[in-house]
């Protein structure tokens, strides 16, 4: 069997790759009868002689190849008629933007196991970037302020090399002594957060001691779902309860802005759910978070002031609270410093890249080469030009008439 690692060819290009070169010579090693090639590419962040040198054949085109791993959307183009490929098609949520593409891929037989629901016995997903999101999203907010203050100044995440160069930067932030970090969330993207700030020497307290204790090193405070909501009839909070009926709580989260500098948000907000503050609050005297690194990055959601999101060269904007409006990064300290970069795990190309082909090899390969006890076929959109019968919701997407 032949797998080829395609060139990324979606604008702005992904640098990630679903498997390194010491994880493609792993998988060699393991399943004799596969063979692997590589599609040359100039802004992998695994250049192809780091491939070459381990044996691994770089080639012009993977078009003979029986199975296509990419990450992105393949741009119509490019796609090659009668594989099986796997990337994030974006279409499972009848993406209006990628009606085009899922039709080109029935029209070209093309069969497509999305990344996205790619899912282990237990129903987790195998692939999630989150904990890189969080990671860089913190270490963000944390640049924002230094930048701010001038009072430090970080290496952007996306020019670190790697994880390890950013840990080494993390020893450059200098924060105030009584200065407070609220992080949301309790999940692949906060904990990856915490991992950031504990490598910053922020130290981790309780929910009690962050509201009513004074500090003299700087603070953050991880805040479960049940930490900053409350059902709107005054009866105990249940988690089931909150995911299933969002619109029956209300939140509790202006009770942290008045000792809050940063906000670093990494919950996922349901539509439905109640907004962690409004924009009349942030009017408020008591209103003190300078930096908001919303790694959730949902335009107009739960946080008024992200009204659109950054980019990884450009992260930074300022929301003026007064007029409600972005205007240029840091360019008065009476607005809020927001950071909203919607594609942070791109920053560490490299340290993403080996996660998601560690969880390729140890989740789905055995699946694909050998057994295929389902993991494949249950992410599997399109089968001999026709959507599989779990993905047949897609129909009317499909048809145009959604
Ligand atoms: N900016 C980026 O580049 C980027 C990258 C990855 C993820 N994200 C976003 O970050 C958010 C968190 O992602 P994650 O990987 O940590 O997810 P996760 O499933 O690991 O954790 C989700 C967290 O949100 C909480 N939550 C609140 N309401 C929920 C609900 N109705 N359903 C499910 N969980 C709910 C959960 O309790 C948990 O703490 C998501 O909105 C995701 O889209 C952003």
């Amino acid at each position: 069997m032949k797998v080829g690692i395609i060139k990324e060819g979606k604008v702005p290009q992904d640098k990630r790759v679903a498997l390194t070169p010491a994880q493609c010579e792993e998988v060699l090693e393991k399943y004799p009868e596969v063979e692997i090639y590589v599609q040359k590419s100039p802004i992998r962040c695994y250049e192809d002689k780091e491939y070459e040198e381990l044996g691994i054949a770089v080639v012009d085109s993977v078009e003979d190849c029986d199975i296509l791993l990419g990450i992105k959307e393949v741009p119509i183009k490019e796609l090659v008629p009668n594989k099986k490929y796997f990337f994030f098609s974006h279409t499972i949520k009848k993406q209006p933007y990628n009606r085009e593409l899922l039709n080109a891929i029935l029209d070209n037989n093309i069969s497509i196991a999305d990344y996205e629901v790619l899912t282990k016995e237990d129903g987790s997903r195998v692939i999630a970037f989150g904990r890189f999101a969080g990671l860089v999203g913190a270490y963000n907010g944390l640049l924002a302020y230094g930048k701010r203050h001038k009072s430090f100044d970080l290496k952007p995440a996306h020019l670190c090399h790697d994880l390890n160069e950013l840990w080494i930067e993390c020893k450059k932030v200098i924060l105030p002594s009584d200065f407070k970090i609220v992080l949301t969330g309790s999940g692949r993207v906060s904990n990856g957060a915490v991992e950031t700030l504990l490598a910053a020497g922020v130290k981790k307290v309780s929910k009690e001691d962050y509201l009513n204790q004074t500090f003299d090193y700087p603070v953050f405070v991880q805040l479960r779902s049940k930490d900053y909501h409350a059902k709107k009839d005054g009866s105990a909070f249940e988690i089931k309860d909150f995911f299933a009926n969002p619109g029956d709580f209300k939140s509790t989260f202006t009770d942290f802005i008045p000792v809050s500098n940063m906000l670093v948000a990494g919950a996922f907000w349901h539509p439905a759910a109640p907004v962690l503050f409004t924009r009349e609050d942030i009017l408020k005297d008591d209103f003190k978070i300078e930096v908001i690194a919303d790694v959730t990055c949902d335009i107009e959601g739960s946080i008024p002031s992200t009204l659109q999101p950054s980019t990884i060269v450009d992260p930074l904007y300022d929301y003026n609270p007064v007029t409600g409006k972005v205007e240029e990064a840091l360019s008065s300290d009476k607005n809020i410093t927001v950071m909203a970069v919607d594609n942070l795990p791109n920053e560490l190309p490299r340290d993403a890249s080996e996660s998601f082909g560690r969880q390729m090899i140890d989740n789905v390969l055995e699946d694909l080469f050998v057994t295929n006890k389902g993991v494949v076929s249950g992410a599997t959109i399109t089968d001999n030009k026709k959507l599989t019968e779990k993905f047949s919701y897609l129909q009317d997407y499909v048809d145009g008439k959604e």
